[in-house]
């Protein structure tokens, strides 16, 4: 669990980024960190491993104050993936995912031999090893990406807008992937995006932030849906004007879901008791 408490942000230049931010990200759930530019999605995402440090305030990993942590030590243990994957480039993809565990430690034959497994996990044909990531597609090195963010084996993994830089259908192909390797894997992740789509495809809870990482409201995505906490969030969510709005259409065949554009969304199927879903 990573619990958030009181943190404030302020930059040098005196930018205030966040301001007595609290929050608690349960394990083995995904949070995502939603909203526009500028909220300050970025530097709460990189108070976690400290690549940024709180002005005020603490952040707790498992009970553990990070303050007290050695922030090196810390960054090697907890995944990294960012936009534009993040890659070496004078690195071969097989170096780049063997890096951080070579750096912890691990011998740099067997830390090739887990590299190797994890382009499976990810989805990636294990020929694709010996190539620089100059010779991959922009879907294939943030699978790169993903692999070198769960290489050493960490708990948590930080997703900083991770799929920002791709075409959509890629990046589609990418969401589900993530979910798929999230069932599989079982991490504390914590992701980054502007996307209120791809949030709430993805998050177990979800964080909608304004400016200066003031909360608008967190909850699961049917929460936010159901219940817009205010106007704020609802104009966020298109639920205002009416984008979300789904309604039934009876066909020979049965129950179909249409958006406002008449686009079949969905079949309705019955809920366990009978009820519709
Ligand atoms: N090193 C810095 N020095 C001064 N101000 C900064 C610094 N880093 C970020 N900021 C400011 O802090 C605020 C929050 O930035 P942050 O990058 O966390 O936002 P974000 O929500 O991730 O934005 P984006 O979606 O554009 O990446 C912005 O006003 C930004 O300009």
């Amino acid at each position: 669990m990573i619990e958030f408490v009181n943190v404030s942000k302020r930059f040098p230049d005196g930018t205030v980024a966040v301001e007595d931010f609290s929050l608690v990200m349960p394990s083995r759930k995904t949070t995502v960190l939603v909203g526009s530019s500028g909220s300050g999605k970025t530097t709460l995402l990189r108070m976690i491993n400290r690549m940024v440090d709180p002005s005020s305030g603490r952040i707790e990993i498992d009970g553990e104050d990070t303050s007290s942590l050695e922030p090196v030590a810390l960054r090697r243990r907890i995944g990294y993936v960012m936009q534009n994957s993040g890659l070496l480039p004078h690195f071969k993809v097989i170096d780049n995912v063997a890096t951080v565990p070579v750096l912890n430690g691990v011998p740099r034959k067997q830390a090739r031999e887990q590299a190797l497994t994890l382009l499976d996990t990810v989805g990636l044909d294990r020929s694709l090893a010996d190539r620089y990531p100059s010779q991959l597609s922009g879907g294939q090195q943030q699978r790169v990406g993903v692999a070198r963010g769960l290489a050493a084996n960490p708990n948590i993994l930080l997703m900083d807008e991770p799929f920002g830089a791709v075409d959509p259908i890629v990046r589609a192909e990418l969401q589900v992937e993530l979910i798929r390797l999230q069932r599989e894997l079982d991490k504390t992740v914590v992701f980054v995006t502007h996307d209120i789509d791809e949030a709430f495809l993805l998050g177990d809870q979800v964080v909608i932030l304004e400016t200066g990482g003031r909360v608008a409201q967190v909850g699961s995505p049917t929460e936010i849906l159901s219940d817009p906490a205010n106007d704020f969030v609802a104009n966020f969510i298109g639920a205002e004007k009416g984008k979300r709005a789904l309604s039934i259409r009876k066909t020979p065949r049965g129950e179909i879901l249409v958006d406002t554009e008449g686009r079949a969304a969905g079949v309705l199927v019955p809920g366990p008791d009978g009820s519709p879903a």
